[in-house]
């Protein structure tokens, strides 16, 4: 049997909610939290993985707030929603095309294996619900699996691929996809990049290189640089966003494997520290597992209380 969307969002944040309920229980009593009950919230929130400035901050509110009665673990899950909610409402931003000139020029980055190329393909089937024209580019020429991957995405879902072959140089495959999609009035180009990590310099000089090369063009291009997350990397994607960021000037989030055994806290230490956009979140490997980042749903699913 198919798990619907909310079952599976909720897969991906148990292990930080789970967590939190089990901290949570017992505690309460009286209209306002004592000092000892807002410490243990305050560590049961970072062991969610939430992170301390994001446990701060909501201990400081929860600290101010006057419950309607007596406190318990129940009124205190649904409270630390509404303080979750708030920190994730401001970056909840879906990805729109409203680049003009077409297209709008969109690089797709992340380390191997974070989901990218799928996520590249989900984005795209999302365009094409609105009703927008949708061309892939095979910037990933590092391997040739990646750019036969994505053309098995573009065929699935009809779309034009612009590729070259393995070791090509990306800069060039992107001229001539930006090239090709003003050419046809293309609405979304999305351009899968290499992104390694490994080797920083490398990765700065290769978008460097495409940046320029796509100023040409259009020198409002590329219009977003969206860094892909592996949520069940856990703290780890606070480091990539943090190199990332600083590498690839990344203008908003994905996160990707909200399924499985992911550690979704994260996302709130993500919002609370960086404050980018969060465009999309991604539970599972098919193409419309992708949807627009739902804050309050998400704050509800991790507090325990969706
Ligand atoms: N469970 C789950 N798996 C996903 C999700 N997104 C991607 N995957 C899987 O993660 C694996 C890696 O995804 P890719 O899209 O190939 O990742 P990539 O970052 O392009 O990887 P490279 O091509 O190696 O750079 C694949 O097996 C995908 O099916 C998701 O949201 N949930």
């Amino acid at each position: 049997m198919s798990l619907s969307w909310s079952e599976r969002l909720a897969g991906g944040f148990r292990k930080t909610s789970e967590r939190l309920s089990d901290n949570l229980a017992g505690l309460g009593g009286a209209t306002k939290l004592t000092l000892e009950q807002l410490d243990e919230i305050e560590d049961a929130l970072i062991v969610s993985d939430l992170g301390p400035r994001a446990a701060a901050r909501i201990r400081d509110k929860l600290a101010e707030h006057r419950f309607d009665g007596a406190a318990d673990g129940q009124a205190i899950r649904e409270q630390v929603a509404v303080e979750i909610a708030e920190i994730l409402r401001p970056v909840a931003k879906p990805l729109e095309v409203t680049a003009f000139p077409r297209p709008q020029v969109i690089l797709v980055i992340g380390v191997n294996g974070s989901g990218k190329t799928t996520t590249i393909a989900k984005m795209g089937h999302l365009f094409q619900e609105d009703d927008y024209e949708v061309m892939l580019a095979a910037g990933d020429t590092f391997r040739a699996a990646a750019i036969g991957q994505l053309k098995v995405w573009g065929e699935r879902l009809g779309v034009p691929v612009v590729a070259g072959a393995e070791g090509g140089d990306p800069a060039s495959i992107v001229f001539d996809a930006v090239k090709h999609a003003t050419e046809i009035g293309t609405d979304a180009l999305i351009v899968d990049t290499a992104g390694r990590l490994q080797n920083k310099r490398e990765l700065m000089d290769e978008l460097a290189k495409v940046r320029k090369v796509l100023g040409k063009l259009n020198p409002e291009a590329p219009h977003d640089v969206v860094l892909v997350l592996d949520a069940t990397n856990g703290q780890n994607a606070l480091s990539q966003i943090e190199v990332f960021k600083e590498t690839a000037g990344v203008t908003g989030l994905v996160m990707t494997k909200l399924d499985g055994t992911a550690r979704g806290g994260v996302l709130v230490a993500a919002a609370e520290q960086y404050g980018l956009p969060v465009h999309a979140i991604g539970v599972g490997e098919k193409m419309d597992d992708l949807r627009p980042f739902d804050p309050d749903l998400v704050a509800r699913v991790i507090a325990g209380v969706a």
